[in-house]
């Protein structure tokens, strides 16, 4: 009787307590009359449950423009630090019947590197953590038992990153697969087996591990290719890339559709491989920063060779190869010199078939004029493009130096 008191006192204090508890008003209801009344019947049909099972997993849509420009990123700052090493051991062999066994202490691990891998499969630095920590190294154990080391630490970077420390440009891994160890891994310490020597027969000294390496670099990301399409806004760029290559840059009426540079690669016979980049458009002055001009015009500086691509359709087209070759000779002295071609975009559009043969007599070189649309004379492009790409692996080779190969 008490214990039921109690018991009922306790439960009344508890509902005080909660004090906004009250019953729903449909508590009262069977579940029944609850579904008919509140729940969508259109929710029991079968044609749902149908269509429920045969749901195609959602499938993945492919980025707009906007959005990669979002995700692509082409400089970061990294605090990189390599993992420490293990602790040396100190400790002495122990069995029965043997009393001074001897020191057996082991040595620790070496802490692991964290090495910068290029990655062709890395489109940009977005993927690149501000800071990273290597694996440290196992500690040394008894038994003469040596600490295993740290695990190398692999950031994976794109093709063309420019490792910085401060101002001084430390390494250029500019091609596929290339390496640099951001930051060393520290040493491992000494077990007191090391310090066994003549005089001292029982050691009792070890010594902890490095700490690793600690660098703040700063990464910069400027696009390889072996070809680079250099034009102004609406030109054709992206057009063109998708004509020619299985890349696949958004196209439009609008200038500035193309954000970030995009690569495409034209297959040629003998599993040979040109690697294209389409630029985002350039205007006059960039070279000032107006626009966007400088973040773009970086990407060109590691191109090979040039593709100078102009809306043939407009008015005075040889101005735009001026135009364009002057602002790149004021971004960096040499580079409008480089090989290149003349590519004479929207030959379709009849304004544009009257430009050509004043262009071609303003220019005094050849003028490749195809369409990106229609397709019209793109082998032209591809075999003009092969003749570039196979002069730049004989002057590579020439010089000893091994090309770049996609
Ligand atoms: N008639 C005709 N139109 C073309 C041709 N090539 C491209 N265009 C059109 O020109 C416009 C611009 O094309 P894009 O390929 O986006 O030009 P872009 O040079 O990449 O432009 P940005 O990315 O802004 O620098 C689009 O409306 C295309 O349909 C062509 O050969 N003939
Ligand atoms: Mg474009």
């Amino acid at each position: 009787m008490m214990t039921l008191r109690l018991f009922s006192a306790r439960s009344q204090t508890m509902f005080e307590a909660m004090g906004r508890w009250a019953p729903s008003p449909t508590a009262g209801l069977k579940p029944g009359q609850l579904l008919s009344q509140q729940a969508s019947p259109r929710l029991l049909t079968v044609g749902c449950v149908d269509r429920a099972k045969h749901q195609e997993p959602p499938r993945k849509k492919p980025l707009s423009e906007k959005k990669m420009k979002r995700h692509f990123v082409d400089h970061r700052r990294v605090l990189v630090r390599g993992g420490s090493g293990g602790a040396g051991a100190s400790c002495f062999h122990s069995e029965p019947r043997k009393e001074f066994g001897g020191p057996d202490g082991g040595d620790g691990g070496n802490g692991g590197h964290v090495i910068l891998r290029v990655d062709q499969q890395v489109k940009s630095l977005s993927s690149v953590l501000s800071q990273y920590q290597g694996f440290d190294g196992e500690d040394g154990g008894r038994k003469n038992c040596f600490g295993r080391g740290g695990s190398v630490l692999y950031i994976r970077v794109p093709v063309g990153t420019l490792v910085k420390e401060g101002d001084e440009i430390v390494a250029d891994l500019s091609r596929p697969g290339d390496e640099y160890i951001a930051a060393l891994g520290g040493a491992g310490g000494k077990g007191n087996r090391f310090f066994l020597a003549n005089d001292n027969r029982a050691p009792v000294t070890c010594t902890p591990g490095q700490p690793g390496q600690e660098r703040i670099l700063y990464l910069e990301l400027k696009t390889v290719a072996h070809a680079g399409m250099v034009g102004f806004p609406n030109a054709g760029k992206s057009s063109l890339l998708r004509a020619i290559s299985n890349a696949k840059p958004a196209v439009a009426s609008y200038p500035f559709t193309t954000l970030n540079p995009h690569i495409g690669i034209v297959h040629y016979e003998g599993h040979q491989q040109v690697a294209v980049a389409d630029i985002p458009g350039i205007i006059r002055g960039a070279h000032q920063s107006r626009g966007l001009g400088l973040t773009f015009l970086k990407h060109i500086e590691r191109c090979r060779f040039l593709l100078y691509v102009v809306d043939l359709s407009l008015p005075e087209p040889w101005t735009q190869v001026e135009d364009l070759k002057y602002e790149l000779k004021k971004y960096e002295d040499g580079l409008s010199e480089r090989p290149h071609a003349v590519v004479a975009n929207k030959i379709d559009l009849p304004q544009a078939r009257a430009n050509l043969p004043e262009l071609r007599a303003r220019l005094g070189q050849e003028v490749i004029a195809l369409s990106a649309a229609t397709g019209e004379n793109l082998e032209q492009l591809l075999l003009h493009l092969k003749v570039l790409h196979d002069a730049y692996v004989e002057v590579e080779l020439g010089q000893g130096c091994q090309p770049l190969r996609w």
